[in-house]
Parts: structure tokens; C-alpha cells; sequence
């Protein structure tokens, strides 16, 4: 046998360097350190030496695993009863004398106290009986065990300096099967229990004597030893894992050099010991099933930070493997999904939030396309489709659900068509008597409350007659009105053309035809007037007839009836006349499903919001219907039929008017009830979201396509335009009107155009596109007024389109008469409303700014929208009559044939200053 180094005949022989060092010079062997060298003789000299030892100590053996016997050198009876351990059972009167002489108890002292040492650490010696009862007590299926204090109570007698190394020593010596107390082996924990369970249970049988271990070198050596022999410890399963850990934790190693000693201990007996405990060879010395041992490991070092033992204790203590993790791995997408659905527009940080790429990098891919697009930029498809290619990503036509969601159906059962009313448009020139025909029939005198005498926007009746129902459509008559007409007569199944007998075909009597031909809808033509002196059919007759309407009397197959709106003459015939057409058309619907119809007139208005009248179409409208139409939804909260009357519900070509859109909707926009509102909304946010980016994407082009022509024309000017009115149908007229105005030298341009009162974002719009703003019948808060001054934007307002028409023709034209422009002198709030017998409601007022004088010019301004204007008829402060009232004060305001004041209205106190237009 060659030279031996003593750490690794210390590693053979299970002990720690410093032990066998302390043996080997014990034998006056001179040795240096663990690294000298060892000679042959001097191996068995030592080895002499320890066997001899071995054989005065008993042996004792403990399978704490299948696979796992601890041997531990057994110290005599008298050397474990220290005075502690007497103490100890001293205070233990359930315990049987014998087992506190028994050396048994005492050798659990060594290893059982390692689990408990927190405990002791914290507390005295002295204290110690106290302390026994709590690993008992914290095991609730550990019955009350009068050995269980016995660890603890001893821990600090081996341990005096109350030395870490002890606390860290987690293995309880195996007792013998003869040694172990009956009442502890009932009492011991099943094997599968927590360490500390197990500590208990193992610790309370009768161990070897304590003497030999108590008196034994301080764990930092035993640690030492720990080291060095690590194979050895890794296959002692006894301790936990955690225990393990906490071995780590704290620096010195448990005294192992009775267990390391005992290695060598010969397996047969380590079996025979093990089957006096067990009942069976399957059961444990518990007699439980073992199982759940073959799951424990000790394991140390590096093990423990290997991926295979990494893992998280699981229920019972056991440590489940966890995959070690994974590099972070960059992934493609697949094809599938590197494709990206887009309206006909998209802005362009929603393009690239789609793609998952950065806006930056797309706006630098789109300049180097010649395309410079800021983050919120709208961008079109095809741009869409070119950049997102670079990204190498598809582009897909987003088609909107929405056919999806307002489920269009195709054609109707015929089972279910029933018969409806005919759908009527009354269309001609201004002034051939439209209205009064329609007013004839309906019995109502609508031309009076009309301003200016001109029908402002479509009006829909629903006329029940003798011989049957009829839902007429009065378009006004205005050549302004054109674009609604045309859309008037797509839901129309009948126009009615009103020609004055006396003043025969005129331009909107040829249009009415062009229109109503292209809509291929049968034309009935009334000649109006019949009772006025120079009234001439024939003449109307005949010009018709060059248009292609050849009267029946003439051999041809229009129908003519002469009719005299004022003497009502005439109206019956042409009633007979409609329902017959009606009759030959075979008009049917659906009444028994979601209602769709056409929006025919819409408003703001001031007590009910947005209101529109629709034209039902097909099924039936009813009140609680969720609704979209055009860009708005809604549900309805009333319906009101011609006559304001609230009705339940509306069926085909029935119009009414319906209230809880969320805005006012455009004339001639569709309407469709929904069974969900929430689908409405969607539908309407869609269409909402779709409308603002094609705005957006037209404002980007139109910024340069401007310029682009500004340079092309040289000297041409362009004239720009923001149109705000109080209803729909008022702003077509204007636009198509007042765009038709533009020459060679002056271009009309209409940049917004839009129902509600001029808003502080018209101004800035005004501002930055050089554009002036007409009001028809809006007006402006004070605040919009001033930033209007500010901005030097020149705002025009109307209540008559021929006004605004004359002014702006007169403006390019260079004609412009001496003007009268309105001076604001003050406005007051209406903050209380009294009713005085005779006089009328007076208003009780706080003027907010300027002042208000009496007899002068005023207008009552509801929600922006001009109510009323006329005259303040009385100003009052207290009692007293008085000219005028300055701002800051209160005041009682009487206004001249007016009466219907509200809380919250403001009164415009103005007067009429003339301009004399500058010669040039
Ligand atoms: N003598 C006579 N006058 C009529 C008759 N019908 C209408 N008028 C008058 O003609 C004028 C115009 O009538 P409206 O009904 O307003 O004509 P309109 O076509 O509706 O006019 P717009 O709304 O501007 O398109 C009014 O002064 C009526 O009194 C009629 O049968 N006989």
C-alpha cells in the first residue's frame, strides 16, 4: 500500500480531518496538517487504534430509509446521564423510571435537538420544560409524548455555548429496535410527515449514550469532515433536503463522526435491526407502508443548485423538479398572423401597433417611400398595403361586419308582404303652390309659420283619406333643395309635379322630371292655379309634352288633373289619382320584422335633442327600438306621427319623429332597428371612425392638392366657407347654391359644413383656412363671439338662404349695396320667468355683458339656436322703467309678442348699423 495522504484517510474512514489528526497525534505520530502523508504502518497503527475503540463502544445501527441505515456509535448508559438529562426526566412524571435511566433517550439528544435548536437557542436551559412541550404540541396527529421534550431538554447540555453546529446536525440517530420506548414508536409520526415530524418521532426512542457525542469537537470540524467525505453523506438519506439547506446556512456541519465511523457497519445487520422495527418487510419500523421514503434525498452541494433537484418544496416536503429556464427565444410570426385587416384608411401609430412594430420605424419606411406621414396620420389602404409589404407583413380590406350585424335579409316571404300606403313627393318650381296643395289636403296652414315664405326642409305627412292612406314628402321648392329632392324621391313611390297653370315649365319643373325619371318613378303632374285669370293647361300641357310627359287627353299615358290648391278644387281627384298609380304599382311590405326606413328631415333641438323624421320602409318602428342611423344610434324614447301625437309604433311608410338618437343624423341616411343596442353603438362607431379618418385623409390631401392648384391658377382666389344651421336640409341648400356661385375668377369652397350652433373650433378652423362663417339661424355664445373678433373671423348670419345667396353673389360680383350690419349691445340671462296678468311673461335677467336697451332689436337664443327675435317690449329694474341696463345688473325684460321665455335663455340686445360699401 502506498503513501496516504490524511484527508483522504480520514475521507476512508468516515471522520474529519481534524478528528483523525487529533487520533493520529493521540498515537505520538507526528503529522502537520490533513495534506501530510501517511506511511503504511502508520495507517494500521491508527487504524489498531480505532477498531480497538469500536469494539468498547456498542454499535448501534438505525434504517431510517429502505435504503438508508444510520450506525451510530452507542456511549455506555452511564456517561448519557448527564445531570440535564436527569433534570429532564425529572420533570416528566409520565415518564416510566426506567426509560429516563435508559441510555436511549439520551442519545437522541445529540441528533434530535438539531431540528429544535431555534427554539432552544432562544431560550434557557432552565426553561427547557417549557420548550419540550412545543414540538409535541405543534404535531397534531403526535399524541402527547413524554419523550419528545427529551431532545430539547438535553440540546443545551451538549451544546452548552449554544454552538450553531449543533442546531445544523439534522440527522436522528436510529434507535434500536429493543431501545425504543413503546409509547414513542405509537407515538411517531408517519414517515411521510415534515422533518421536523420525523425528527420527533426518530428522536424519541432511547438513542446511545449521550456521553460520547456530548463531549464531542465543536460541528465547525464535523463540517470539515462533512466536506470531506461527500459521497458518503450524500447517500445518507435520513436528513431533507431543507435540512440540508439549513445545514448550508449554518456554516458548521452536525457531529457526523459516529454516523461516518459507523459506514463500515456491515448491512446484515443494518437489515436485522430494520426488520425488528418494521412488522413486515414492506412496512416501515412504524409499521407503515414505506413508500414515501424511497421519495426522500439528501442532497448537497452543487446538487442542489442543479436544474434536475431546483424546484419548489411541494406538499409534504417533497421536491419537485422544475425545468431549468429557457433562453428567451425570438419568434417569427406565422403567415397567418402577419397579416393586418384596414379600413380604407388607418392612422398610422394603429397600422404599426397592429404590425407590433415601432410608428417611428414605419414613419422612416414611409419616408423612404417618398410619403411623409406624422404618428397620427391618416394613411389610405394602398399606402397601408406598400408599407406594411416592406414589413413583410399582408394587408387585408377590413369588410366591417356590419351587413353581418344589421343582417341584412334578402327578399321577404311573400307570404308576409301586406299592402302599404304609397309614399308621395310633391316637387316643382318655387312658389307653383307645393305647400298649399299639401296644405289643401292635410287641412293645415303650413306656409304662414314658414320664414320667408320658403319651405326650409322636408316636411313628411301621413294623410289618411277617404279611400285610403297616403304618406307625402314635401321637398321644398327651391333650386337649392335639388340634391335632397333626389334623395327624397328614392324612398318616394310617386311624385306629384306641381306646375302653375299660369306660369307653366320652368327650370325646377324639368328638373323634378330628370329627377324623378332617373329614379324611375311615375310622375303625376298637377296644374295648380286653375282659379287664377291667366291660367293656360294647354300651355302646360304642351311644354310637358317636349319634356316627355304627354298628357292622357294628348294620347299619351301621364296623368294631368287640374287642381286649384286655394280653392281647393281639384284635390279629391288627385287623391283618386295617387292611390290608383299606388294600386298599379302593387306597393308592398313587411310589417312583422325590425323597422328600416330613410331619414327625411333631422334637427337639434333644444328640449328633446336630436330629432328626426324617418320614413318607415319595411317592419315596424317602435318605441324602446335600439336604432342606427347614418353615423348616430340610439333608442327611441318617443315617437310622435305629423301631428306631434305619440305614437306606439310605426309601420310602413309611416313617417314620424323619433327622439333618443345620440346626434342629429343626416337627411336621407338610412335607419335600421337593431335587437341590441350594443351592436347599434358599434355599428355606429364604426361608421363614426370611418367617417373622421376619410375626413382626415381628405383635409391631408386637399392641403396639398390645394397648393398645388393655388400655383396652377396664379391670380384665381378661392372663397372659403363654413356653413353652420340649425338643420340639415338648410345646409345642402346652402352648399349647393352658394358653390355654384363660383366663376373664373373665384372659387367657392365649402371646408365644413355642419348642423349645431359656430363653435370655438369653427373660429380656429375659419382662422387657419381663411374662411367665412355663415350662421343660418345660429348664433354664436359671447365667448365664440369674441375669439371670432380676435381671429378677425367674419361671420355672416341668415335666416332667409335668398340672403345669403344675394349677399355672397353680390360680394363676388362687386355689387355689394350699402349693408346693415348688426351691432351687439349687450346680452342678459334669463335667470327667472313671471307671469304678469296682461302684459305677458316678463324675464327676469342678470345682464352678463354690454347692455341692454329698451325698444331695441333682440333675439332669444335657446342652447345657441335663435328661438325668437323681435323686440323687448318693456326694461324694468325693481318697479321702475328704464332706458337702458348696464352688465353686472338685474333687470325684468318684457319681449314683444313673445311669451314663451325659458330659464337659461339668453337675450342678444342688438341694433342695425348701416354700411356704405367703399368705392373703389
Ligand atoms: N291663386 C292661387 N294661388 C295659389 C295657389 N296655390 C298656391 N298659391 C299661392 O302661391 C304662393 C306660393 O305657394 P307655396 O305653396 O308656398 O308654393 P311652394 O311651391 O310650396 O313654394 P316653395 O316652398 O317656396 O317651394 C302662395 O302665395 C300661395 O298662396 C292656387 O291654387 N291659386
Amino acid at each position: 500500500m502506498a503513501k496516504i495522504r490524511v484527508y483522504e484517510f480520514a475521507r476512508d474512514l468516515n471522520m474529519t480531518n481534524r478528528e483523525l489528526l487529533d487520533r493520529i497525534r493521540d498515537l505520538d505520530i507526528d503529522v502537520s496538517s490533513h495534506m501530510s502523508s501517511l506511511d503504511e504502518d502508520v495507517v494500521a497503527k491508527v487504524k489498531s487504534s480505532l477498531f480497538g475503540e469500536e469494539k468498547d463502544d456498542q454499535l448501534e445501527e438505525k434504517r431510517v430509509r429502505p435504503t438508508v441505515i444510520r450506525r451510530r456509535k452507542v456511549a455506555t448508559p452511564q456517561k448519557a446521564e448527564t445531570a440535564e438529562t436527569k433534570a429532564v426526566s425529572a420533570q416528566e412524571p409520565e415518564s416510566p423510571p426506567t426509560e429516563a435511566e435508559k441510555p436511549a433517550p439520551a442519545a437522541e439528544e445529540v441528533d434530535a435537538p438539531a431540528e429544535k435548536k431555534p427554539v432552544v437557542k432562544k431560550r434557557k436551559a432552565a426553561e427547557s420544560a417549557k420548550i419540550i412541550s412545543k414540538p409535541v404540541t405543534k404535531e397534531p396527529d403526535v399524541p402527547p409524548v413524554k419523550e419528545e421534550p427529551e431532545p430539547e431538554a438535553v440540546a443545551p447540555v451538549e451544546t452548552p455555548a449554544n454552538e450553531p453546529e449543533t442546531t445544523a446536525a439534522p440527522e436522528p440517530d436510529a434507535p434500536t429496535a429493543d431501545e425504543k420506548p413503546p409509547v414513542t414508536e405509537a407515538a411517531a409520526p408517519p414517515a411521510e410527515t415534515t422533518d421536523e415530524d420525523s425528527t420527533v418521532g426518530e428522536a424519541s426512542p432511547a438513542e446511545p449514550p449521550v456521553a460520547e457525542e456530548a463531549p464531542k469537537p465543536p460541528v465547525a470540524k464535523v463540517k470539515k469532515s462533512k466536506k470531506d467525505t461527500p459521497a458518503k453523506i450524500i447517500k445518507l438519506p435520513t436528513t431533507p433536503p431543507v435540512s440540508s439547506l439549513a445545514a448550508r446556512r449554518t456554516e458548521p456541519a452536525p457531529p457526523r463522526s459516529a454516523q461516518t465511523t459507523d459506514a463500515s457497519v456491515s448491512a446484515k445487520d443494518k437489515k436485522k435491526a430494520w426488520r425488528k422495527k418494521g412488522s413486515e418487510p414492506g412496512e416501515n419500523r412504524y409499521g407503515k407502508k414505506k413508500g414515501g421514503f424511497r421519495k426522500r434525498e439528501i442532497v448537497e452541494g452543487a446538487a442542489l443548485y442543479s436544474g434536475k433537484m431546483r424546484g419548489r418544496k411541494g406538499r409534504k416536503g417533497k421536491m419537485k423538479a422544475m425545468p431549468a429556464g429557457q433562453k428567451t427565444q425570438i419568434t417569427t410570426a406565422k403567415a397567418i398572423k402577419r397579416r393586418v385587416k384596414v379600413d380604407e384608411t388607418i392612422v398610422l401609430s394603429e397600422l404599426a401597433k397592429r404590425m407590433g412594430i415601432k410608428a417611428n420605424e414605419m414613419i422612416v419606411k414611409l419616408m423612404g417611400m417618398g410619403v411623409m406621414a406624422t404618428v397620427n396620420q391618416t394613411i389610405d389602404y394602398d399606402t397601408a398595403v406598400l408599407v406594411a409589404g416592406e414589413f413583410d407583413y399582408e394587408v387585408e380590406k377590413a369588410s366591417f361586419e356590419e351587413e353581418v350585424i344589421l343582417k341584412k335579409t334578402g327578399e321577404d316571404d311573400p307570404g308576409k308582404l301586406v299592402p302599404r300606403p304609397p309614399v308621395v313627393t310633391i316637387m316643382g318650381h318655387v312658389d307653383h303652390g307645393k305647400t298649399s296643395l299639401l296644405d289643401v289636403i292635410r287641412k293645415t296652414r303650413v306656409t304662414e309659420g314658414e320664414a320667408g315664405g320658403i319651405t326650409q326642409h322636408i316636411g313628411a305627412y301621413h294623410v289618411e283619406t277617404e279611400k285610403g292612406v297616403i304618406a307625402f314628402l314635401d321637398t321644398p321648392g327651391h333650386e337649392a333643395f335639388s340634391a335632397m329632392r333626389s334623395r327624397g324621391a328614392k324612398v318616394t313611390d310617386i311624385v306629384v309635379l306641381v306646375v302653375a297653370a299660369d306660369d307653366g315649365v320652368m327650370p325646377q319643373t324639368v328638373e323634378a322630371i330628370n329627377h324623378s325619371k332617373a329614379s324611375g318613378v311615375p310622375i303625376i303632374v298637377a296644374v295648380n292655379k286653375m282659379d287664377k285669370p291667366g291660367a293656360d293647361p294647354d300651355r302646360v300641357q304642351r311644354e310637358l309634352s317636349e319634356h316627355g310627359l304627354m298628357s292622357e287627353a294628348w294620347g299619351g299615358d301621364a296623368i294631368f288633373v287640374m287642381v286649384s290648391a286655394k280653392e281647393g278644387s281639384g284635390i279629391d281627384e288627385l287623391l283618386e289619382m295617387i292611390l290608383l298609380q299606388a294600386e298599379i304599382l302593387e306597393l308592398k311590405a313587411n310589417p312583422d320584422k325590425l323597422a328600416s326606413g330613410h331619414v327625411v328631415e333631422a334637427k337639434l333641438d333644444s328640449g328633446r335633442g336630436p330629432v328626426a323624421t324617418v320614413l318607415v320602409q319595411e317592419g315596424t318602428l317602435r318605441a324602446g327600438d335600439s336604432i342606427v342611423c347614418g353615423m348616430h344610434y340610439g333608442k327611441i324614447r318617443v315617437l310622435q306621427d305629423d301631428l306631434s301625437r305619440t305614437v306606439e309604433s310605426a309601420g310602413p311608410s309611416m313617417p314620424v319623429e323619433i327622439v333618443g338618437l345620440s346626434g342629429v343624423p343626416m337627411a336621407g341616411d338610412e335607419l335600421v332597428a337593431l335587437a341590441d343596442e350594443k351592436d347599434a353603438r358599434q355599428v355606429s362607431q364604426h361608421r363614426t371612425q370611418k367617417q373622421r379618418s376619410k375626413e382626415l385623409a381628405k383635409t391631408n390631401r386637399l392641403s396639398l392638392e390645394g397648393l398645388f392648384e393655388k400655383m396652377q391658377k396664379g391670380e384665381v382666389k378661392d372663397l372659403n366657407l363654413i356653413i353652420k344651421a340649425d338643420v340639415d336640409g338648410s345646409i345642402e341648400a346652402l352648399r349647393d347654391s352658394l358653390v355654384k356661385l363660383s366663376n373664373d375668377e373665384v372659387s367657392i369652397n365649402v371646408v365644413h359644413a355642419a348642423t349645431g350652433t359656430i363653435t370655438e373650433s369653427d373660429i380656429s378652423l375659419a382662422a387657419v383656412s381663411n374662411a367665412i362663417i355663415i350662421g343660418f339661424n345660429v348664433r354664436p355664445n359671447a365667448k365664440v363671439q369674441e375669439l371670432a373678433a380676435e381671429e378677425n373671423v367674419d361671420m355672416r348670419f341668415h335666416n332667409v338662404i335668398y340672403n345669403v345667396i344675394k349677399e355672397v353673389k353680390d360680394a363676388i360680383v362687386g355689387m355689394m349695396e350699402s349693408v346693415y350690419e348688426e351691432r351687439v349691445l349687450g346680452r342678459a340671462e334669463v335667470r327667472q320667468t313671471f307671469h304678469v296678468p296682461k302684459i305677458g311673461t316678463i324675464a327676469g335677467c342678470y345682464v352678463t355683458d354690454g347692455k341692454i336697451q329698451r325698444g331695441q332689436l333682440m333675439r332669444l337664443v335657446r342652447d345657441g339656436i335663435i328661438t325668437y327675435e323681435g323686440k323687448n317690449s318693456s326694461l324694468r329694474r325693481f318697479k321702475d322703467d328704464v332706458k337702458e341696463v348696464q352688465s353686472g345688473y338685474e333687470c325684468g325684460i318684457g319681449i314683444e309678442n313673445f311669451n314663451d321665455i325659458k330659464v337659461g335663455d339668453v337675450i342678444e340686445n342688438y341694433y342695425m348699423e348701416e354700411i356704405r360699401p367703399e368705392v373703389e
